[in-house]
């Protein structure tokens, strides 16, 4: 079988956040099922110079107001379709905004994308390829699903993947003529989203089937609480919604072969006490007698970077220390200084966007905490889970669906991997943190827990069996 996955980024060739490590692992992931998948994003600046060779498979003269061309290429024995419209992508910034804010022609950016990957789903590309499905990836590509619809859609089905419904792609319906919607996409039971238009709603209403990242976000989407606003046109397809947790690329995400940092596997730890000591070095920290807990995130709201700055003196005087590697939003990166300069022995930051960071950060620390508002999936616990750093997560969307938290009965069972709070806010994460004190203090007790963190399921295994069985179930 084969399928065409279109978004807005895709590692290794473009990255900022969640989305891009799991459009990129899907392809090798579903090679195992029998699934050739092709990803298609658009050119940014600098993607073709990674790309190397390059072929022509498809060109359009008036794609949302220039020249554009299809250009296939391959990297990591990916086959990528790259969009190279210079004018909507080539941008000194990044893929979305600059410093000036977002890009104020988003909406026609990622509708080329979308109408290109609904174009040659439709049409095939020029060296023969064509899919049985297009799987649609947020906002972003949600419009492709909708052109089928509108435009006819050649017998191919689509899938559209919301990774975070908190990015609808609103935009004024005065757009909707040069967005090439039809007039009766202008509807509350289409694109028309409260005065306005959103593709994500667009998509949302005309793919064939919807997925979320977890069986839990997939439940909560349906609430106000989580759904924002698209909580009904959810509901109303609920039996055309799956939940398929995400995996964790076992490639790059492996403390046995780990290259950052001393490897070290559940039979030998001794290697990870090595990289706390060095880690705590790194940070320029002094003695953290309890354990030493690590962020990795996005500093936003959603991440709930604010309860951790409430929750964190408490955890401080009960003898743990804080690594935090992360940049977002000013405020939050305003109080997470604060508590370095409060506590310069036991807290560490850095401001800023480090892969290698992040492995030596998993492979030295002992916890690593996610104390998310919203969570649809979450990528770092599992890295957590994999590399013994016990994860604390706030017990919502896919954070609830990875982690076993710990109870007099889990761990008298010995199930508990993790430490889970609810409801989210900080005196629950206070608790959790005293929580995780005591069980750190715990020795023998602890290097259970850390060792049955560390032979969880993360890997894409699974998921890669769900997404074949969706693509099957709608193609036969
Ligand atoms: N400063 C930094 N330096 C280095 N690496 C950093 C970093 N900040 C973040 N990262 C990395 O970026 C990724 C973030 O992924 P997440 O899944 O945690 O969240 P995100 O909200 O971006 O994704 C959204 O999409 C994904 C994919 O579906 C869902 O899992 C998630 O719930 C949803 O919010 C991880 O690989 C993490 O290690």
């Amino acid at each position: 079988m084969r399928v065409l996955s279109v978004a807005s980024e895709s590692v290794p060739l473009i990255k900022t956040g969640g989305l891009a490590d799991v459009v990129g692992a899907l392809p090798a992931a579903l090679a195992g099922q029998g699934i050739e998948m092709r990803v298609m994003i658009p050119a940014y600046h600098g993607i073709l110079e990674k790309l190397g060779a390059v072929e022509e498979v498809w060109a359009d003269w008036n794609l949302y107001g220039g020249h554009a061309r299809l250009l296939k290429g391959s990297i990591g024995g990916v086959t990528i379709l790259a969009l190279d419209a210079p004018y909507l992508y080539h941008r000194p910034g990044g893929p979305y905004a600059d410093k000036g804010g977002d890009y104020r022609d988003n909406p026609e950016r990622f509708a080329a994308l979308s109408w290109a990957a609904a174009t040659v789903a439709r049409d095939g590309t020029g060296d023969g390829w064509k899919p049985e499905v297009l799987h649609a990836h947020d906002w972003q590509a949600a419009l492709a699903p909708a052109y089928l619809r509108y435009h006819g859609d050649g017998g191919v089905k689509s899938v559209l993947t919301i990774h975070n419904i908190a990015f609808q792609g609103v935009t004024g319906g005065d757009r909707l003529e040069s967005l090439r919607l039809p007039w009766h996409a202008w509807h509350p039971d289409q694109a028309e989203y409260h005065g306005n238009l959103s593709t994500l709603k667009a998509g949302l209403v005309t793919a064939d089937a919807i997925t979320t990242v977890s069986p839990t976000y997939a439940r909560e989407l349906m609430r106000p609480e989580f759904g924002m606003g698209l909580e009904g046109v959810i509901g109303a397809r609920a039996h055309d919604l799956s939940g398929i947790l995400n995996g964790v690329d076992e490639n790059t995400w492996n403390p046995e072969t780990e290259t950052a940092a001393r490897p070290y596997s559940a039979t030998d730890l001794k290697p990870k006490a090595e990289n706390r000591a060095a880690l705590i070095d790194e940070f320029g920290l002094g003695d953290v007698p309890g354990p030493l807990a690590i962020v990795v995130s996005r500093l936003t709201w959603q991440k709930g970077i604010d309860l951790l700055a409430e929750a964190l003196p408490d955890f401080i005087d009960a003898g743990g220390g804080l690594v935090l590697l992360g940049s977002g939003e000013h405020g939050l990166e305003q109080a997470m200084h604060a508590a370095a300069k409060r506590f310069p022995d036991r807290v560490g930051l850095r401001i800023g966007y480090d892969e290698p960071l992040a492995h030596r950060m998993f492979a030295g620390g002992d916890a690593v905490l996610v104390p998310s508002r919203f969570e649809p999936c979450g990528l770092t616990q599992m890295y957590g889970l994999k590399y013994g750093a016990v994860p604390v997560v706030a017990a919502t969307g896919g954070l609830n669906d990875t982690v076993i938290g710990a109870s007099p009965a889990s761990l008298a069972a010995n199930a508990a991997t993790g430490i889970a709070f609810h409801p989210v806010d900080g005196i629950a994460l206070s608790g959790a943190l005293h929580q995780l004190v005591q069980l750190y203090n715990d020795r023998a007790g602890w290097t259970r827990l850390v060792k049955r963190a560390m032979k969880a399921e993360v890997g894409w295994s699974r998921p890669a069996a769900a997404y074949g069985a969706l693509y099957r179930s709608l193609t036969t």
